[in-house]
């Protein structure tokens, strides 16, 4: 069977987590698609709702989080919010390679990464397992490791890079036509990370396949993602072609992370962090804009109305300043 890169749409996703407080959503009313073929990276800092949102598309939130609204239609799947069980399993690996922020820690101590490259392949059904030894050592060497001895090791032989490493081999294993890969390179060094990226790039172009990235690095983007989506307090404020976006940003919270990024050439004392904090799932505003309370071009709107994502071309923004700016111009 000839596979394809497959598109996602994620339509109307709201994600509640249950809490003191009573049920909260950390993301809410999303909706956002993945061309067939496309990087998409997805920044925001902490707290944003961006790793509830990569869950999402395997159905994997786990109590006391659920899907209570909306739907990730996956060419090839169908709404992977209606799957379970079985079906969802053998979806995942198989059709939707994965990385999830904690891989450094998410292999088991007590086997060696090829025992585990083994239980994967046998529950995905994988006749041909030489093949897949192949394949992982394959990866590995790409990524600058000595692929016979990394499936000889137990995961505390290895160092939090190279385990980084073994979870994008095990993502990427199986063949899976979308991958998401949250937060990938985070305990690695700067040039290592690069030539991750470059890696990430490359498998994606030769096996055509459609890839999200969760990052809290706009660098990480830059440099591997064309569209970009930006998150805050669980709503995607701002998406669009990951160059327009960084050349001219629109909402303020994208042009504010871009102004905290210092620069490589250039006065490091330029950087300007964002002030304050980015809300939790108990201080995110019930109504209006959710960055309102950090925001320079807050208006009275603002409080009381939730800023509809309006699109212009291939861009849409959530904000009411720039609404107004975007029609005084037309
Ligand atoms: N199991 C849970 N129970 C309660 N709240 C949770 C749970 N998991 C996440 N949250 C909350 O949901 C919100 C979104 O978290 P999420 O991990 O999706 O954000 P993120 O943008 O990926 O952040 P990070 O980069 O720190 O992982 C946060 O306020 C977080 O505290």
């Amino acid at each position: 069977m000839v596979q394809q890169a497959p598109g996602v749409r994620i339509g109307g996703l709201t994600v509640v987590y249950k809490t003191p407080a009573g049920e909260l959503p950390a993301v809410r009313d999303i909706s956002l698609t993945l061309e067939p073929g496309s990087i998409t990276g997805i920044v925001g800092e902490s707290g944003s709702g961006k790793s509830t949102l990569a869950l999402s598309l395997l159905n994997a939130v786990q109590p006391p989080g659920r899907i209570a609204a909306g739907s990730v239609e996956i060419d090839g799947l169908g709404d992977v919010v209606g799957l379970s069980g079985e079906q969802l399993r053998k979806a995942r690996g198989k059709h939707i390679g994965y990385v999830f922020q904690a891989a450094q820690n998410s292999l088991n101590p007590l086997k060696t990464v090829g025992k585990q490259l083994l239980d994967l392949g046998r529950s995905h059904g994988v006749d041909d397992l030489r093949g897949l030894v192949r394949e992982a050592k394959e990866l590995l060497g790409r990524m600058g490791l000595d692929g016979a001895r990394v499936l000889d090791s137990h995961q505390h032989e290895l160092s939090g890079g190279m385990r980084q490493r073994v979870g994008i081999m095990l993502a990427l294993v199986l063949n899976a036509h979308l991958v998401v890969l949250d937060e990938p390179t985070t305990a690695l060094d700067m040039i290592t990370q690069a030539n991750i990226l470059k890696i990430v790039r490359e498998v994606h172009a030769e096996r055509g396949l459609t890839t999200l990235v969760i990052t809290h690095d706009i660098g990480v983007v830059a440099e591997v993602a064309d569209r970009l989506a930006v998150m805050y307090g669980g709503r995607l404020v701002e998406q669009g072609p990951t160059r327009e976006v960084l050349g001219a940003p629109r909402h303020p919270y994208t042009r504010g992370l871009i102004r905290a990024i210092p620069r490589l050439v250039g006065d490091i004392d330029e950087a300007q962090a964002l002030p304050g904090r980015p809300p939790t799932l108990a201080t995110v505003p019930k109504q209006g804009c959710v960055f309102r309370e950090r925001c320079p071009l807050r208006m009275d709107v603002c409080d009381t109305v939730d800023p509809e994502a309006v699109a212009d071309g291939p861009r849409t923004v959530a904000c009411h300043a720039v609404t107004v700016t975007v029609k005084e111009h037309a």
